[in-house]
């Protein structure tokens, strides 16, 4: 085995890259909390391949930022780079352990091929524009309940310190508890025992998953398990040998019975009064795990999924679409905080539009597309801010892929423009990198400069095109399918804060830290946890 790994580091030999900072190889700089500087420095120090060598326990892997490279890998040549079995993707490491320790079927994010696609279709289905636009009243009445709560708190002591990230963390669960599976956790009422213990779950879960992943080649055996009964009993043992998988396992206990006790009542529903009847359920049925149920009803048997498969798909939803939407709404406001102008004139924008509604009418999907300078805002900041930072495949053959910036050898200073990737290669997209690369973006591309969408200064990147030609959704076959959810819950949800109030910044600094998605910590106050030393700023009424 060590000759087979010293034989695999060999073939990257000429791609430049960085020194380890330990014996153990490049996975900790990876993975570490304050490693934001190493992922965006890569493309601009090693160019858009590097070679991240291997270590003691493993074999050289490659990071890519290169667009044609990217599109190949992605899109074209998709079939030959699935996921790593041993971690894939940040909604995948949670989703991975669910089935490990408890016998739960995967879910859209931790499956591959032909049963990723037919998932995908279900899920696809919901994400429609025209659907996530009928959603617009949902996401308004939490909307509202977050404007309420905060004015509440805000009167009792104008210009008061508040946590931000407590409260958008409040609105975006109880969004896509509503929303996405049709229930409430009662977010804003303080003595929510429903919220408390659900959030509680995710936000320990979070940090847990993020740790794993040195030994996640050992889940992947386990998960594979058969039959699942003895999977799921073995997980029971009380005396787990092992403090976070013990941990884990509370956490999912929390989670999982609200998702069986849901898929129950809908199933009851339609076994009494069919698809009709779902229309008396909460959200009037319009929720996005309702509608695939229901379709799921509607389908022919070849094409249902299993019980399992909807439960594993609820987890999906609401672990993908809750800490990244949180965490870019506090990254927002922690930018209008410090830029009042820039804070000023998205008010104005907003009033105009506003002003043209009837008294107490809302904006709708339509009127929060059309606003020039809050698209421009959101965009620029999920260009420089990717939630996201990278994500990774292992390639299942040797594969040669195109370059758009070719490689300089280290050790003959020729240029290459095409990769060989062996087989079994570890491959790391390094999406927050590819989006502040200067090659790709212009010397400006650290700047955080929403001008450069408003009057088009910016051309299309070459990198894949989910979205404005940046990596932030992902693309190809694994694409985020709830980018246009996302979008309308952040302007929606933004352009109610911005009418009532007005931030400041603290004076404390702000670090984002990776985790699975970024996380905001005031400087000093680290230890405290993410939910009570996160994004404060400074709230006025208006
Ligand atoms: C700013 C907000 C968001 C960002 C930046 C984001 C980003 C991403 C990325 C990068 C992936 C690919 C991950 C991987 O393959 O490892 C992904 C997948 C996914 N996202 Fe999102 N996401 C966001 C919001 C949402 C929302 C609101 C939902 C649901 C309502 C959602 C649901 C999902 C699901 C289910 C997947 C798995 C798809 C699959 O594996 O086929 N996301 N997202």
């Amino acid at each position: 085995a060590i000759f087979a790994a010293m034989k695999s580091k060999t073939p990257y030999a000429y791609i430049p890259g960085p020194t380890p900072s330990t014996v153990v190889g490049y996975l900790l700089d990876l993975h570490s909390p304050d490693a934001l500087p190493w992922h965006f420095n890569m493309p601009e120090e090693y160019g858009h391949v590097a070679r991240l060598k291997g270590g003691l326990v493993g074999a050289d892997a490659l990071y890519i930022t290169d667009p044609a490279a990217l599109n190949a890998i992605l899109i074209r040549q998709q079939a030959w780079f699935p996921e790593s079995t041993e971690f894939a993707g940040y909604v995948n490491v949670r989703s991975i352990l669910f089935p490990v320790l408890f016998g739960i079927s995967d879910g859209v994010a931790s499956v591959q091929g032909l049963e990723h696609k037919k998932q995908r279709k279900y899920m696809d289905a919901l994400f429609t524009a025209n659907r996530v636009s009928k959603l617009t009243p949902i996401f308004y009445q939490v909307a509202h309940q977050l404007e309420d709560k905060l004015k509440a708190t805000v009167c009792e002591s104008p210009g008061k310190v508040v946590d931000m990230l407590d409260y958008l963390t409040r609105a975006t669960l109880e969004i896509i508890g509503t929303a996405g599976i049709g229930h409430t956790f009662n977010s804003f009422d303080d003595k929510s025992e429903a919220f408390d213990e659900f959030h509680g779950a995710i936000t320990s879960v979070l940090p847990l998953a993020s740790r794993l992943f040195l030994v996640l080649p050992f889940l992947e055996s386990w998960r594979k398990m058969r039959p699942v009964w003895l999977r799921r009993t073995l997980a029971y043992v009380e005396t787990l040998p092992w403090p976070s998988a013990r941990k884990f396992r509370a956490a999912v206990d929390a989670m999982h019975p609200v998702y069986v006790d849901l898929y129950k009542a809908r199933q009851q529903v339609l076994e009494e009064g069919g698809s009709a009847a779902l229309a008396d359920t909460a959200a009037g049925g319009k929720d996005l795990i309702t509608s695939m149920i229901q379709a799921n009803w509607d389908a022919d048997e070849a094409h249902k999924m299993s019980e399992d498969t909807v439960l594993a798909n609820m987890g999906s939803i609401v672990h993908g679409g809750q800490e990244t939407t949180s965490s870019s709404l506090a990254r927002f406001l922690t930018i209008i905080a410090e830029n009042q102008n820039l804070q000023k004139r998205l008010r104005e924008e907003l009033r105009e539009a506003k002003a043209k509604k009837a008294a107490g009418e809302d904006l709708d999907y339509n009127d929060l597309e059309k606003l020039p300078l809050l698209d421009a805002v959101v965009r620029e900041m999920l260009r420089i801010y990717s939630p996201v930072t990278f994500v990774w495949r292992q390639t299942t053959k040797d594969v040669v892929v195109p370059l758009t910036y070719p490689i300089r050898s280290t050790i003959n200073d020729e240029e290459t423009k095409e990769l060989l990737i062996q087989q079994g290669t570890a491959v790391y997209l390094g999406m927050s990198a590819a989006n502040r690369s200067t090659a790709i973006w212009g010397n400006d591309a650290a700047e955080f400069k929403p001008e450069r969408w408003l009057n088009r200064t910016q051309g299309e990147s070459k990198l894949p095109r989910a979205y404005s030609g940046m990596m932030t959704f992902l693309s190809g076959a694994k694409v985020c399918p709830g980018k246009t959810f996302a979008l309308l819950e952040m302007k929606l949800v933004l352009a109610v804060l911005l009418l009532s109030f007005s931030f400041e910044p603290i004076s404390a600094p702000i670090d984002w830290r990776m985790g699975i998605t970024l996380e905001p910590r005031v400087r000093g106050r680290e230890n405290e946890g993410i939910s009570s030393s996160s994004s404060f700023s400074s709230v006025t009424l208006h």
